[in-house]
């Protein structure tokens, strides 16, 4: 039996949307408020959804405290509290979009879990504007 499980987390963080390769004009066109010189906050909320088959021993696809703590360890830690744009190494040269940043999670839980789960990504920037990743 295959089925998915979820793991709810959140973190706080600092961003600014930029493009050094635009001009100044550019950027503000684009981005608006989005690129102010002296950063903004979100309350991020990530959803980490893990799909796989269900042990027949422990009735688990993942224990879901294996996968909080996994959450905690390797996400949470980085970007909680932190300047996205100036604290992480993630987002010194790669602008911290909810795309992007979606993708970078994703890829540094990828790398921890087993080959057997599949793994997707929901984040919500803002209460209204989310991304996923993979798309369906
Ligand atoms: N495709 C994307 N578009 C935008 C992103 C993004 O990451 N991907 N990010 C932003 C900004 O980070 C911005 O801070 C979003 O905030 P805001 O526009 O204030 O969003 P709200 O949902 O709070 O806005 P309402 O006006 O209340 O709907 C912009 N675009
Ligand atoms: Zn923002």
């Amino acid at each position: 039996m295959r089925l998915s499980v979820y793991r709810k987390e959140h973190f706080n963080a600092a961003h600014r949307l930029h493009n050094p390769s635009w001009s100044e004009e550019q950027n503000t066109a684009v981005f608006g408020k989005c690129n102010n010189p002296n950063y903004h906050g979100h309350n991020y909320e990530l959803i980490v959804k893990v799909t796989g088959e269900v042990d027949s021993e422990t009735g688990y696809v993942i224990d879901l405290k294996t996968l909080r703590d996994l959450i905690h360890e390797n996400v949470i830690k980085k970007f909680d509290h932190k300047n996205l744009n100036l604290d992480t190494t993630e987002f010194k040269e790669l602008n911290p979009t909810a795309e992007h940043i979606a993708v970078v999670i994703h890829d540094i839980l990828r790398e921890k879990l087993d080959a057997k789960y599949d793994l997707k990504i929901t984040l919500y920037e803002t209460e209204r504007n989310f991304v996923e990743y993979p798309a369906s």
